[in-house]
């Protein structure tokens, strides 16, 4: 069968009720039979970059299996995003939802309408932070602070370390 893949992608809404619509767009992916969403980052508060005059954004990572193509899974967030009600008016303007395809595997697509890796990811905090975290398996950094810190008990526990 088809590899799955191991896709990322970035959520964010900054107008009317901003985690309703981050819970829906998550609920929408689970609702599908062709995408498994593997992990959650948290929900992080931040400030727009890009376009500043408008409301501050939340923003997470999700990270999903899938056997569809990159282009079908942008088809797939093309939906969400209209069945939440997005209206693509101002491009760099305020949106009830916004859903990025960050990364598809190790996969590079370089079309007009589709880039992956996410062309601008690599300089945005409220995308690269909240990657991390869905990375490693949805742990938040802190969760992370605490495995290591247990794990380091463990070692310190064993002889000669
Ligand atoms: N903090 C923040 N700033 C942003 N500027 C734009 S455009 N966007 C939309 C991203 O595609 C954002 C965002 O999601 N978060």
């Amino acid at each position: 069968p088809q590899p799955r893949r191991l896709a990322y992608l970035g959520l964010g809404s900054n107008i009317e009720r901003r985690e309703q619509y981050l819970e829906r767009a998550i609920a929408a992916l689970r609702a599908r039979d062709d995408v498994e969403v593997a992990a959650e980052s948290s929900v992080y508060e931040t400030e727009p970059v890009g376009y500043t005059d408008q409301p501050a954004f939340l923003n997470m990572v999700v990270a999903v299996r899938t056997l569809l193509a990159p282009r079908e899974l942008l088809a797939v967030i093309l939906d969400i995003e209209r069945s939440l009600g997005r209206v693509r008016t101002l491009r760099w303007g305020p949106r009830t939802i916004d859903i990025d395809l960050l990364l598809y595997g190790d996969a590079e697509v370089s079309e007009p309408d589709l880039t992956v890796p996410h062309p601008r990811m690599g300089e945005r905090a409220f995308v690269l932070v909240p990657l991390l975290e869905a990375m490693a398996g949805g742990l938040s950094p802190a969760s992370l602070r605490e495995s290591f810190a247990r794990q380091l008990e463990t070692l310190e526990g064993k002889e000669g370390v």
